[in-house]
């Protein structure tokens, strides 16, 4: 199974602008590696890179030996799949839940017409949606519902890297727990491998197993998340952790720290 990504030298540039600067980086198999930065030092475009939406100026991305070229085949694509902040724009309000899950089932041809609806209903039962919602529409969820089906829309394709883009940002804090846990149960269950970017250093100590860090488009250190946390390596780091609330601020379901 192509499981583990290399992501070698990236280089993008907007205009006169470097957001991404000779970046490289390994996702390894079943594993989460946490992305933090402050925000413009380019996690985002390095999502979007993974992705294959946006082409570098230089580097590579490598799926197991297959280096993804510019034009990504349909079976590139489904290996690796993204999740955003606010699912209620990534997934179209004038669509049920049954198309939105059926319509990358039959792309890329996961299964067929006549089976749509039973592998629709395991995918909600997946992600603890009821299977009664097919008929629903996106307005009738709330936010972590929604990122649950965003969840289960992106494992309809039976990817094997999950890039999740600040995918509990916008919820409350309870709910955020949640969807962690549930991201974290899946990667366990389907092997996933992921690359999860969060501002929130709690976040990202609940659910990574190695941390990167971010700086004006360049990665300025990688480390196992214990020792990230214990014993950062670069004043920057320091500087993030620092900048979380202490302990004793912190509410008691919110203590990952
Ligand atoms: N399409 C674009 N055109 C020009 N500049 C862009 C474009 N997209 C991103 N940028 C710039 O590139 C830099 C990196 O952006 P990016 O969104 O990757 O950062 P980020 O670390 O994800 O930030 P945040 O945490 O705020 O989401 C920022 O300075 C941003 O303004």
């Amino acid at each position: 199974m192509k499981t583990s990504l290399q992501i070698e030298d990236i280089t993008v540039t907007y205009g006169n602008f470097t957001a991404l600067d000779h970046v490289s980086l390994e996702l390894k198999q079943n594993t989460t590696l946490g992305l933090v930065g402050e925000s413009g030092s380019g996690k985002s475009t390095l999502a979007r890179v993974i992705a294959g939406l946006i082409t570098p100026d230089e580097g590579r991305i490598v799926l197991d030996s297959q280096v993804l070229g510019k034009r990504r085949s349909r079976e590139q694509h489904k290996m690796i799949q993204l999740i955003f902040q606010n699912p209620d724009s990534s997934l179209n309000p004038r669509h049920t839940i049954r198309q939105i899950l059926a319509e990358p089932l039959l792309f890329h041809k996961i299964v067929n017409r006549s089976q749509v609806d039973k592998r629709c209903k395991e995918l909600l039962a997946r992600v603890q949606i009821d299977e009664n919602s097919l008929v629903r529409y996106p307005h009738e969820f709330s936010g972590g519902q929604l990122q649950r089906i965003a969840i289960a829309r992106a494992l309809s394709v039976e990817p094997s890297i999950l890039i999740a883009d600040e995918p509990t940002s916008a919820l409350d804090v309870s709910v955020q727990l949640s969807i962690l846990e549930l991201l974290n149960a899946l990667k366990s269950e389907l092997k996933l491998t992921m690359l999860f970017i969060s501002h929130d250093m709690g976040v990202i100590n609940a659910i990574s197993d190695t941390v990167a860090v971010m700086r004006q488009g360049k990665i300025v250190e990688i480390n196992q998340k214990e020792k990230f946390f214990s014993h950062p390596e670069t004043a920057y780091s320091y500087e993030l952790l620092s900048a979380v609330p202490k302990m004793d601020t912190i509410p008691s379901d919110r203590r990952f720290l």
